[in-house]
């Protein structure tokens, strides 16, 4: 072999392998979380909210996060909100890293990037003003004129559906119409994001379901991204990806797909997968330790397709010992 051809063939070698070399974690994803950590200090004890959590939403989807009460939440939106920052871990979303942001810039990401709706309706609407003048007051912090501002505002309740609550106050309209209301003033200055934090907390069944059809329909119909919390795991059903939290990290993951069968029919199919984490950490179903009986070691073995799992003391050669 040439000198030239020995290396012509290692330069093509090291270019296949930079090809190979996994992309950075959440290459383009409008939202990443990794490794997340956030430890509170409460009297003296600490308290693990976030324990290395990873999540990437794409842009356009619509994710729903459910969890026990305490699993950590509440403390993640706080974070994707800009509210709170995390203790350790990676943070961005769009072009912001929420780890490094200055309080100026904290604001504008606030004003501009994501909106939010809280579960008390208390917190999201101003009670003195009408359900226009509450969409419209963002855009006046935001500069718009007087007139675009009375359009847009009209424009946004009727897309949420309350375009006739334009002139009540909040304490004129029911607990799904001001949810509806607060999810167009969120929507205000057209936010990349929108989050949500239990906005059907308060509300019956009937109108939880209305006020999750509003989050679908905006995600829909404007592109908005849209991360909704809640402790419901029934809003599985109502959304195609449901993220499940536990003990501070993501542990399994629902989605659902809409397939067409030969006959030309719709059917959905929910699948439940376990998440596996940067680490190679994936938190096996409660149900399936007990029903094995797994604590402590267990046995991994590789196999052809699959990795098994196994009591420590069976033996792993397809047959359990006695
Ligand atoms: N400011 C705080 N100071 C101390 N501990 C906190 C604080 N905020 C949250 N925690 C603790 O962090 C953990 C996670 O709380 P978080 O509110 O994120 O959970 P959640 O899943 O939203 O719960 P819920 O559904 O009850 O709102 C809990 O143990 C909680 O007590």
């Amino acid at each position: 072999m040439t000198e030239a051809a020995g290396t012509a063939t290692s330069l093509a070698t090291l270019e296949e392998r930079a090809r190979a070399r996994p992309e950075a974690f959440g290459t383009g994803a409008l939202i990443v979380c990794e490794s997340l950590v956030r430890i509170y200090q409460s009297e003296g004890v600490e308290v693990q909210a976030l324990q290395g959590l990873d999540l990437l939403v794409r842009t356009g989807e619509l994710v729903a996060v459910v969890g026990a009460s305490g699993s950590g939440k509440s403390t993640l939106l706080a974070v994707l909100s800009g509210l709170d920052v995390p203790t350790a871990g990676q943070v961005r979303v769009g072009e912001w890293d929420l780890m490094a942001m200055t309080a100026r810039q904290r604001v504008a990401y606030r004003r501009s990037t994501v909106g939010f709706v809280w579960q008390q309706t208390a917190r999201n609407l101003v009670p003195y003003l009408t359900a226009a003048e509450n969409v419209a007051l963002p855009m006046a912090l935001a500069g718009r004129p007087r007139r675009a501002r009375r359009v847009d505002a009209a424009e946004l309740l009727d897309v949420l559906g309350v375009g006739y609550c334009a002139d009540r106050r909040p304490g004129q309209m029911s607990g799904g119409e001001q949810q509806r209301v607060a999810i167009a003033t969120a929507l205000a200055n057209s936010p990349q994001v929108l989050l949500a934090d239990e906005p059907t907390g308060e509300l019956d069944t009937a109108t939880s379901a209305d006020v999750l059809a509003a989050l679908r329909d905006v995600n829909r119909d404007l592109g908005t991204t849209v991360v909704v919390v809640t402790h419901d795991p029934g809003v599985s059903d109502h959304v195609q990806r449901t993220v499940a939290i536990r003990d501070g990290r993501t542990s399994s993951e629902v989605l659902r797909r809409t397939t067409t069968r030969d006959d030309g029919t719709e059917h959905t199919v929910a699948e439940e997968l376990a998440v596996l984490d940067r680490a190679g950490r994936v938190q096996l179903p409660r149900e399936y330790r007990e029903a094995l009986d797994l604590v402590g070691r267990v046995r991994l073995t590789l196999e052809q397709s699959h990795i098994a799992v196994h009591p420590e003391h069976a033996r792993t050669d397809g047959e359990d010992a006695r």
